[in-house]
């Protein structure tokens, strides 16, 4: 591979790394499905709620919300309701978030990863210290054909200290590991724009998060406990440079995520792919307007499957380079995570067991799985 502009130095010894089996490769050609993932109109929820949109009294709104009968609200909802339980995915538009905050987060995105290597690896992130800069992350075994800049809205990102080698036993320390945000220098106003705009999605997080616990039919407030403090929410900056090997490598290999929720907001580049019920991969159509909204494997078993974690992934352009900037919805470690009882019944058993989600994290993170060719997921804990 030759040296080409803006792609991490270090990737050009190990191409090789990259490359996929065929089977998992993303640009299948005419078998890629267009796009018909629901894109949902926020504006009737906001117009409803007035100026309780601005702040965080999760019940307020909730009061508001289920005595409603606006009837676009009520349709917003069930909207809401089909895309998780048929895609697991959807796009939000009208959702208040200034353009402006957008367009300065992609501004300090792309100057970051233009720097050079040397200097984002001065925030780079290691074993200790899991946020800040990287360009060598793997997604079920194979390298992605990405760079990224995590950090934490809180301030840090919290695990137990050490958790049990044996995920049968749940086993994990009461005491815990704080990691801290790591900023780079440069360029100016990057650490003001990321926080700003974390502000907003988080934010807007919290509002979605109530709409889709009303469509379970539960109130809208039941959900928001697990984040409103400790929550281990994570924001990342992707940067998928243009590529020479496109038709053989992925930007981010198939996965679901493993939290609850994940917001995204993208480029007019396109990449991202889901896979839809009858296991067809479909292109998401990029919208600089939208959000991405999905469903993470907290949210499928706290619906105990009525809502499910849909596997994506992302793939590259040979000439152009794109960005995404998702939020994980996440909550606190201590959360214990288990389908809602108010959702079982006979008919309905619990279709998992509990685990908790600072033991699930922190092993995920030790790769502990890593002797059984995979990492720990929530089918482990399928009843
Ligand atoms: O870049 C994207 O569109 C998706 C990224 C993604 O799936 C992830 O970071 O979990
Ligand atoms: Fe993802």
């Amino acid at each position: 591979m030759g040296q080409l502009g803006n792609i991490p130095s270090s990737w050009n010894t190990d191409s090789e790394a990259f490359i996929l089996v065929s089977e998992h490769r993303p640009n299948l050609g005419p078998n890629l499905e267009a796009d018909d993932i629901p894109v949902i109109n926020l504006a009737p929820f906001f117009d409803v709620i007035g100026v309780e949109a601005e702040g965080e009294n999760w019940s307020a709104i909730g009061a508001v919300v289920e005595h409603s009968k606006d009837p676009t609200l009520r349709s917003l909802v069930a909207e809401i309701g089909n895309a998780c339980a048929e895609w697991g995915f959807f796009q939000v538009v009208d959702h208040k978030i200034s353009p402006e905050l957008l367009r300065k987060v992609m501004e300090a995105a792309k100057g970051f990863f233009s720097l050079p290597l040397e200097e984002k690896k001065k925030v780079g992130r290691s074993f200790e210290r899991p946020l800040g800069y990287n360009d060598s992350e793997l997604t079920k075994n194979a390298r992605d054909w990405k760079e990224v800049f995590d950090w934490a809205p809180l301030g840090y990102y919290e695990m137990p200290e050490t958790v049990d080698s044996d995920y049968r036993s749940g086993r994990y320390s009461n005491t815990t590991l704080k990691s801290y945000n790591q900023w780079p220098a440069m360029p100016d106003g990057f650490r003001e724009a990321c926080e700003t705009y974390t502000e907003a999605v988080v934010h807007l997080s919290g509002l979605l998060l109530g709409l889709i616990s009303v469509s379970l039919g539960l109130p809208y407030d039941v959900l928001h406990h697990y984040f409103d403090k400790d929550n281990t929410i994570q924001a990342r900056l992707n940067h998928y440079p243009h590529c020479p090997l496109a038709d053989l490598v992925c930007g981010v290999n198939r996965h679901v995520d493993s939290g609850a929720l994940t917001v995204l907001a993208q480029d007019s580049v396109g990449g991202l792919q889901v896979k839809r019920k009858d296991g067809q991969w479909v292109a998401v159509k990029p919208r600089e307007d939208a959000f991405v909204v999905n469903v993470g494997a907290i949210l499928q078993v706290w619906s105990n499957d009525k809502y499910r974690g849909v596997e994506h992934r992302v793939s590259v352009n040979e000439r152009k380079e794109r960005f995404s900037i998702p939020v994980f919805y996440d909550p606190s470690i201590k959360t214990d995570v288990f389908p809602l009882p108010q959702l079982l019944d006979e008919e309905h058993p619990a279709q998992y067991q509990s685990y908790n989600w600072g033991f699930f994290r922190r092993t995920r993170n030790n790769g502990n799985f890593k002797q059984l060719g995979e990492n720990i997921q929530i089918h482990h804990y399928r009843i």
